[in-house]
């Protein structure tokens, strides 16, 4: 059997799977977590995958490995190549005003959507490096070379060969902000605007490219970011919209055309198979869940329990869930409110359901604004850590108003690095066929009258104190 490693560095942990080449068969795996916050040093994300690869019975015996990871992160290298100072992570709001002001110096949104296809927001590593230009003079003017969360542990892979050696894949470069999806070319012009002076940027390889060598002898793949990593690995289609419910709250579809939303809300990114993925994103998906479960001081199967337990639209009860501010509608700096609150609705099980309809009420205009653009919507998949929760799955479908398929529990992204491993040692113009095994579909009653809630009360926040 040959075999293929896949990693996800995602924003709270770092997962591996090794994988038969041929049949995409998980063999083994292992993970060990991040530490919180949204500056990390990318040394810590090293250590983790470190510790993940011994857990997963060591990579030694593997031919190819890929890394998947968080998008956006900003990672500063010096001219030798050490890092200059801790990633800011995609979760990080401080450069909502740099984000203003780029938009501003270009004239506009058109232009940025049409020179990479979306349109600054702080998440983007656009904005990252002008707020570092900014706030940072000094380690903006040490900044030789700028990568992703996922290219430096490539490049760490590879033996971390000096900074001209990095790479990176279309995906992840496409959420940069100083790369275009339809040209396939750096925007080095916007990468000055932002940091003041031009940098190393990655060599963005091919889908099935190899890049170099680990020191144990494996092919290195580009490797992706998370969410064209997880279509990847769930082989998705037409009309599959896949629904990541992570840190991060994802909608996502593969598409054969570049796709550019001047407003802002769907981000034209590349997937890793040469083609597209329009995207939405949200600040605030699973932590929604973990902050009800610590209130309410349960775990998330009891959470569950509870929100299963309440009528279909917690009797009014609405919780907007921007506990980190939020990224898609644009507000960096609004909290999370509940509204609705009555003596009936005071209880456990109405706060839980309100928690789950409010989280998923987010993902359902994310799914509207992929739907708006032209993309099908013939079928959700749902993926992510809180996809493990029933309540999740079933107030999911009743919101969506769709069935929802879920695959079995399991790491997608690092599925979807380990295949693009299987593709570079394969070749060919497309990744070989690996069937998605255990497959499950939830069909709930809908409930618009949830949605209509939440329109009512989305706007009513107070800003960040
Ligand atoms: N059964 C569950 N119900 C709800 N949330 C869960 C469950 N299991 C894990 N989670 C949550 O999923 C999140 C981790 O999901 P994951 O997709 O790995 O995140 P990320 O990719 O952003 O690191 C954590 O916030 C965790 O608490
Ligand atoms: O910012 C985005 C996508 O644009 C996020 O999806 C990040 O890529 C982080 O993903 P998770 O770690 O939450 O899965």
């Amino acid at each position: 059997m040959r075999l293929v490693a896949g990693v996800d560095s995602s924003t709270q942990s770092c997962k591996v799977v090794v994988c038969d080449a041929e049949s995409g068969e998980l063999v083994r795996s292992g993970a060990a977590p991040h530490p919180d916050g949204t500056e990390v040093a990318p040394e810590a994300w090293w250590d983790a995958l470190q510790a993940a690869i011994a857990r997963a019975g060591g990579i030694d015996d593997v031919e190819a490995v890929a890394v998947g990871g968080q998008q956006h992160g900003m990672v500063c290298l010096d001219e030798s190549g050490a890092v200059v100072r801790p990633a800011v992570l995609w979760n990080d709001t401080r450069s909502a005003p740099a984000a203003l002001d780029l938009i501003d110096e270009l004239g506009g949104r058109q232009p940025w959507v049409d020179a990479v296809g979306l349109v600054p927001v702080a998440s983007f590593t656009v904005t990252k490096l002008r707020w570092l230009r900014d706030h940072e003079p000094d380690h903006a003017r040490r900044t030789a070379a700028v990568c992703l969360p996922h290219d430096y542990l490539t490049w760490r892979l590879a033996g971390a060969p000096g900074p001209a050696a990095l790479v990176t894949d279309r995906s992840d470069a496409s959420g940069t902000g100083y790369w275009s999806p339809t040209t396939g070319d750096y925007r080095r012009d916007l990468l000055e605007l932002a940091l003041g002076h031009d940098a190393i940027l990655p060599r963005v390889l091919g889908p099935a490219e190899a890049g170099p060598c680990t020191s144990a002898d494996a092919v290195l793949g580009p490797g992706t970011g998370d969410n064209a990593g997880a279509a990847l690995g769930l082989g998705a289609t037409a009309g599959d919209v896949v629904v990541s419910i992570g840190t991060s709250g994802v909608a996502c579809a593969v598409a054969d055309e570049p796709v550019g939303d001047v407003t802002g809300v769907v981000a034209g990114f590349a997937d890793a198979t040469g083609r597209f993925l329009p995207l939405v994103a949200t600040l605030n998906a699973a932590r929604v869940l973990d902050a009800a479960g610590r209130l309410l001081d349960v775990s998330h199967e009891q959470l569950a329990d509870l929100a299963l337990s309440a009528p279909a639209g917690a009797g009014g009860l609405a919780l907007v869930p921007y506990l980190e501010g939020e990224r898609t509608p644009n507000r960096p700096d609004a909290t999370g409110a509940i509204h609705g609150l009555r003596l009936e609705t005071a209880t456990p099980a109405y706060l839980a359901r309100a928690a789950v309809e409010g989280m998923v009420c987010g993902l359902a205009d994310a799914v509207d604004a992929v739907r708006a653009l032209g993309t099908p919507v013939g079928r959700i998949i749902l993926i992510g850590g809180a996809a493990r929760s029933p309540a999740v799955r079933e107030i999911a479908s009743a919101v969506l108003g769709l069935p929802v398929s879920v695959p079995e529990p399991g790491e997608y992204v690092a599925r979807g690095a380990a295949r693009q491993a299987a593709w570079v040692l394969a070749g060919g113009d497309e990744p070989p066929a690996w069937p998605l095994s255990g497959v499950t579909e939830t069909r709930a009653e809908p409930t618009p009258g949830v949605r209509e809630r939440y329109a009512e009360v989305r706007d009513l926040t107070a800003r960040r104190p």
